[in-house]
């Protein structure tokens, strides 16, 4: 596997503010990555230190091997942090002339970039007839012209209506399956869901949990039942190996697993015990769920 960037008890102290505290993760080559974490944890600041945008205060980060230096490697990242600059009176294309000239790239990638973001068929329109979607692609196809091997997003659908952010998540996508590396940061759970392999979930500057997006989706879920003996039904879930928590809430069981089960295994556990269920039906905790009890979990801490 190889590193792109790490992270090693990076932090930032605003005054009496830690917006970031002593973070470490590593990403590795060809994954997308999601910084989740609600309003204000500390998100924008961790993508401003590792883009040498904001200083830190200690810790440190790596890009790539640790060999290069980061003037050197940020030109092998493409980033949008901030909201994307251009000029209104320009069309598309000049804009993104103008973005080679600046960055030393070779203008040649331009019609490919557009194309990228869904905006050939408007390249010759000027910036400031662009809906807030098109401005977005457009800054995607500006941060792509270098061919970067990783590309930063703060809060890519930010203020977009539903339309837009189906665009912009399918044109991440399909950068990640041309094997962009992609870090984007996000207080939606649903986009990161929807978008990121990987996960890194933090609330005010602290690391709660980084992993597979599918690992913290795929807890082993639980079942919800009904019978009219919900008493023996408890009994007899109670008495299952596979099945840990039992909690009774308004006439439904729910019977959080410890192991995986499918829902069949369970029904003819029962039927051959003498009960019928009037009621079975499997569940995962979402991602969303499961957010907001790490959340909850820290807030009590
Ligand atoms: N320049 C600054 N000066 C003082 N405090 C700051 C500064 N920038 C950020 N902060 C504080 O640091 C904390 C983290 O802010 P940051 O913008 O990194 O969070 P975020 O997760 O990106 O939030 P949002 O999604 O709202 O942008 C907040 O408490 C914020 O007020």
């Amino acid at each position: 596997m190889e590193t792109i960037l790490s992270l090693n008890n990076l932090t930032k102290k605003f005054g009496k503010i830690t917006a970031v505290d002593q973070l470490s993760f590593s990403i590795e080559k060809g994954n997308v990555y999601g910084i989740l974490g609600p309003n204000g944890s500390g998100k924008s600041t961790t993508l401003g230190m590792v883009l040498n945008v904001v200083n830190k205060s200690s810790g440190n980060y790596q890009w790539f091997d640790g060999n290069t230096s980061t003037h050197n490697a940020l030109k092998k990242v493409g980033a949008i942090i901030e909201h994307p600059n251009f000029y209104p009176y320009m069309t598309a294309v000049q804009n993104l002339a103008l973005v080679c000239k600046i960055k030393g790239t070779n203008p040649k990638k331009i019609k490919e970039k557009l194309e990228i973001v869904g905006l050939l068929d408007r390249k010759d329109s000027k910036f400031k007839t662009f809906s807030l979607g098109m401005k977005q692609r457009l800054a995607i196809a500006s941060a792509l012209l270098n061919d970067p091997e990783i590309l930063i997003l703060d809060e890519p659908t930010n203020g977009l209506d539903p339309q837009g952010i189906h665009q912009i998540r399918e044109i991440i996508r399909n950068i990640a399956s041309g094997g962009t590396t992609i870090l984007l940061a996000s207080h939606l759970l649903d986009e990161v869901e929807k978008v990121c392999s990987h996960v890194v979930i933090i609330r005010k500057g602290v690391k709660l949990y980084s992993g597979l997006v599918d690992e913290i989706v795929s807890s082993h879920g639980f079942f919800e039942l009904k019978a009219k003996d919900m008493l023996q039904l408890e009994n007899l879930l109670g008495k299952h190996p596979k099945i840990g928590k039992i909690v009774d809430k308004e006439g439904m069981l729910t019977a959080f697993l410890d192991d995986p089960m499918e829902a069949d295994e369970i029904n003819e556990y029962l039927f051959k015990n003498g009960l019928s269920l009037s009621f079975l039906l499997k569940r995962k905790e979402s991602l969303e769920e499961q957010f907001l009890q790490l959340t909850n979990q820290t807030s009590q801490n």
